[in-house]
């Protein structure tokens, strides 16, 4: 059965991303029948969310060529239907870790409102327009956006220096001000704090509401969020299509699937158990071989019994311009201790790391101590403070996929993180690593299952595995310090549940994590939590 009311129809179809016999299907199982009316909300839910939300938004080819069609824009009528999609893999994507931080702008960095309206052709170097594009822009519509997403008071701000939350939603605002007849968005929720994702989530909500009022001023029709088996799914969506390894396995309105849906959950979260068995022995490598020749785990360190520093804060705090992010911080990490980062979007949590890291301009500070030796220009050096860190963000991963993902393999690039002193050096330094950094990256790739896709291009694997050799990037050192700014988010659970478990049973050194949600966020003994400006609590997690 068939509606003209459809945004897309799928029917009998294979996809590809290249007609070259060679290239391999997206699914090998055809998709059988599906389609999404005008005004639909469906959560594509499962291992392959992305693929098939890429198959929606038109980036794969589809086999035969009529096998997928598009409905008509309710916008005008006419055929030209409109797809917004987007996915929030990483931040916007820098030269470097530092330049959010930085006074001169990069050459790109423009103010967040003209990001939004994204109607600037040529330089976006400059303050005025050099010239502007034709499309006509819905102002009343760019006012109920900027409000809705709480973007009013950030209109003004560079958007390189938008935390990573404030960013997120910047993107929905631009995406939407083209009035998409299809909004595909993956992981709409990812990284946001609870607060911000409840506005995000009732926003989405209520997309349509507005357009059965007199007053309508903007048409969106359906919107398709992707979602992983772990994540709620929200109430307001009306259909749902859960597709694992080989394709769709089922499809349509979400009330004819409630016990599946509950089944899906409750072996998932079964499998999850059984990772905590293997965690000391896997593929063949133990855990504590992995960590073996980490400082804290040598005779030197043990021989030391006092208890030392890895970093201390006293009385610090970030301004720009005058207003302060953050101030008057007291803050101890002994070696070994594991701290919760936590607070609020914008909070400052990332700028925190930033200035531990010494990437922030405002860390060259006397009032910042390293392993007890307080930090000034001339006697501390970034690329010494750095070589007892090891770090993981969003930024770094936008970096990654960017500039060096197509160029570096899986090993390649894990290699990189051996670099002395800078987490922002992608240099491929393979031919130059001893042997036995060589066979710590090995057993790290079998350890954490990555082995066979040891040869691969980074850009080619999974989000979640992109970010597992992040992770262990961060790690190849054995670092003092972890620095894990969302390096969690996005992954699937099970491959997150085996990273906490490594980490919490084996890894010797501090940690500092931020994270928003529960089930990223590794147990920490401390936390220290952002509220506003000058407030911060310290706390101990019972
Ligand atoms: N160069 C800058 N000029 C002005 N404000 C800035 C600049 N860089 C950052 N900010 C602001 O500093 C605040 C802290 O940003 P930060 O990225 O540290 O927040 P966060 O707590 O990590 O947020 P999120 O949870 O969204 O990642 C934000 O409000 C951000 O807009």
């Amino acid at each position: 059965m068939s509606n003209s009311n459809f945004v897309v129809k799928i029917h009998d179809a294979l996809f590809k991303s290249s007609l070259v016999r060679s290239f391999k299907f997206v699914f090998a199982k055809k998709i059988g029948h599906l389609e999404i009316l005008h005004g639909e909300k469906w959560v594509v839910w499962g291992p392959s969310k992305t693929k098939m939300l890429n198959i929606l938004g038109n980036k794969y080819l589809s086999v035969p060529s009529l096998s997928r069609t598009y409905g008509k824009s309710l916008n005008d009528g006419s055929a030209n239907l409109t797809i917004e999609q987007l996915e929030f893999k990483g931040v916007i994507p820098t030269a470097h870790l530092g330049a959010r931080y930085e006074y001169f702008k990069d050459s790109f960095d423009q103010n967040c409102k003209k990001y939004i309206l994204d109607n600037a052709i040529g330089s976006n170097s400059v303050a005025y327009d050099v010239k502007t594009s034709n499309r006509k822009i819905n102002m009343k519509l760019y006012h109920y956006l900027v409000e809705k997403l709480k973007l009013t008071e950030l209109q003004s701000r560079w958007t390189m220096g938008l935390s990573n939350g404030q960013m997120r939603r910047a993107r929905m605002a631009r995406s939407l001000l083209k009035e998409p007849d299809l909004l595909l968005i993956d992981d709409p929720f990812l990284g946001l704090d609870p607060v911000t994702s409840d506005t995000i989530s009732n926003f989405l909500r209520d997309l349509d509401s507005n357009n059965n009022n007199a007053n309508r001023f903007f048409t969106f029709t359906s919107t398709v969020i992707g979602l992983r088996i772990q994540d709620p799914i929200p109430t307001w969506c009306t259909h749902i299509c859960y597709v694992n390894q080989d394709g769709v396995e089922f499809q349509g309105p979400i009330n004819n699937f409630k016990g599946k849906i509950q089944e899906i959950k409750e072996l998932h979260n079964k499998q999850l158990l059984e990772n905590d068995r293997s965690v000391s022995f896997r593929n063949g490598i133990s855990a504590k071989d992995l960590i073996k020749d980490h400082f804290y785990k040598s005779s030197d360190h043990k021989k030391d019994n006092s208890i030392r520093n890895v970093f201390e804060l006293k009385d610090v705090g970030i301004k720009y311009k005058g207003e302060a992010v953050f101030t008057g911080i007291n803050w101890k990490v002994e070696s070994g201790s594991r701290w919760h980062l936590r607070g609020a979007n914008g909070t400052g949590k990332s700028t925190l790391l930033a200035l531990i890291m010494a990437e922030h301009p405002q860390s060259w500070n006397s009032k910042v101590l390293d392993n007890g030796i307080p930090r000034k220009v001339g006697k501390s050096n970034y690329f010494d403070i750095n070589s007892r860190i090891g770090f993981a963000s969003p930024e770094l991963h936008a970096i990654v996929s960017k500039d060096y993902g197509d160029k570096l393999t899986v090993t390649e690039l894990i290699a990189t993180g051996l670099h002395y002193g800078s987490p922002n050096n992608f240099t491929n330094n393979l031919n130059k690593i001893i042997t036995i950094e060589r066979s710590r990256i090995d057993a790290f790739l079998k350890y954490f299952n990555l082995f066979d896709m040891k040869d691969i291009q980074f850009n080619k694997l999974s989000v979640t595995n992109q970010k597992l050799v992040l992770f262990i990037r961060s790690m190849i050192r054995l670092p003092e310090l972890l620095l894990l700014d969302e390096a969690f988010s996005g992954m699937d659970a099970g491959i997150i549940r085996i990273c906490h478990l490594f980490l919490k049973k084996h890894w010797p050194g501090s940690i500092i994590t931020i994270s928003h949600l529960q089930q990223e966020t590794l147990d920490c003994e401390n936390y220290l939590q952002l509220i506003k400006r000058g407030e911060y609590i310290i706390g101990k997690n019972i």
